[in-house]
């Protein structure tokens, strides 16, 4: 059964990778993910200069294994750390592992300078700009302001020059789908969207202590893991039907086993992308989907995920 994909003129050898933001903010992390059976990894969301983030616990897992609250703040070593990480990335690795480099700029001319860091630096990672950020205080989501995303992709696309993706917020309805696919159509080096980030300024509270579960902006935070899946499907079929010359679409969102990651194939999805399972279960979450996404494969008589990509069935 062949797992393998091309996204943004690079191949991975398996369609499942992690999302930006989980093990992936030092460079132990990311060794981690090299050596797991996911076929690439995408670094934490970079910013000009290092982050610490926001006060803990800033994240928790949701009681009944349904998912994750998080409100990081973004913490992350600032982008020069991604930069001589890509830098001395072996691109040529013997397990035919490309690299994504997450950045999310507090500003378009944070995001600017390092887009052209990237460029100047002429390397073959991929750039996925982050849109989606819902754990800044005072900071409304790029995602959501439709004038604000199309002017920001007229000064960064240019800039960029090659494919890149971009990470973008949920979207609940269809007049979105519709504006947002419009912008990104009008942009030829947008080689991906990557739908889901997590659905923003969730609040979980414990019912014995009456209690937030995390401490920053009142307990509001972004929601993950499996509670998100339909929505991640929706967003992740949306795009794939209104994406044209060859825009592709990487699912993120509720992806817990084999069975969800064959959904996102079925809405769309090119690659994979696992976030709350990855941090709860550790990069063994990688072997054991690719195995139970193998085995639904086997089951249905596919041979690779080109036959039925996208295939969704409607009544
Ligand atoms: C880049 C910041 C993000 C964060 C964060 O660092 O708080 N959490 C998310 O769920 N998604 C993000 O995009």
């Amino acid at each position: 059964v062949d797992l393998s994909t091309s996204i943004a003129g690079v191949t991975l050898p398996n369609l499942l990778l992690n999302a930006s933001g989980v093990n992936c903010r030092y460079e132990n992390e990311l060794q981690q993910l090299l050596d797991s059976s996911a076929g690439s990894l995408v670094t934490k969301s970079a910013t000009l200069s290092s982050r610490d983030g926001n006060p803990e616990p800033r994240y928790a897992p949701l009681a009944g294994q349904i998912g994750s609250i998080n409100s990081m703040g973004l913490p992350n070593q600032g982008y020069e750390y991604y930069l001589e990480y890509a830098k001395k990335f072996d691109y040529n690795n013997a397990a035919g592992k490309p690299l994504f480099i997450s950045l999310a700029g507090m500003s378009l001319p944070d995001n600017k300078a390092m887009c052209e860091a990237f460029r100047d630096a002429n390397l073959p990672c991929v750039l996925e700009i982050n849109f989606s950020c819902p754990n800044l205080p005072g900071k409304p989501q790029l995602g959501y302001d439709m004038e604000a995303m199309e002017a920001a992709l007229q000064v960064l696309a240019p800039i960029i020059g090659k494919p890149f993706g971009i990470k973008l917020p949920p979207y609940f309805d269809i007049a979105h789908f519709d504006q947002a696919a419009a912008i990104f159509n009008k942009f030829d080096n947008i080689a991906y969207v990557t739908c889901i980030n997590s659905v923003g300024n969730g609040l979980a509270i414990d019912w014995e202590s009456e209690t937030a579960l995390i401490k920053p902006k009142d307990g509001f935070g972004g929601l993950g893991g499996l509670m998100v899946l339909q929505t991640s499907l929706a967003n992740v079929n949306a795009f794939y039907r209104r994406l044209n010359n060859g825009k592709q679409v990487i699912g993120c969102g509720g992806v817990t086993s084999g069975k969800e990651a064959f959904l996102h194939i079925l809405a769309g999805a090119s690659a994979v992308q696992i976030g709350t399972q990855l941090q709860e279960e550790g990069t063994g979450v990688f072997e054991r989907v690719s195995k139970e996404l193998e085995e639904i494969m086997v089951a249905k008589g596919y041979t690779n995920v080109e036959e039925f990509r996208g295939k969704v069935k409607t009544l």
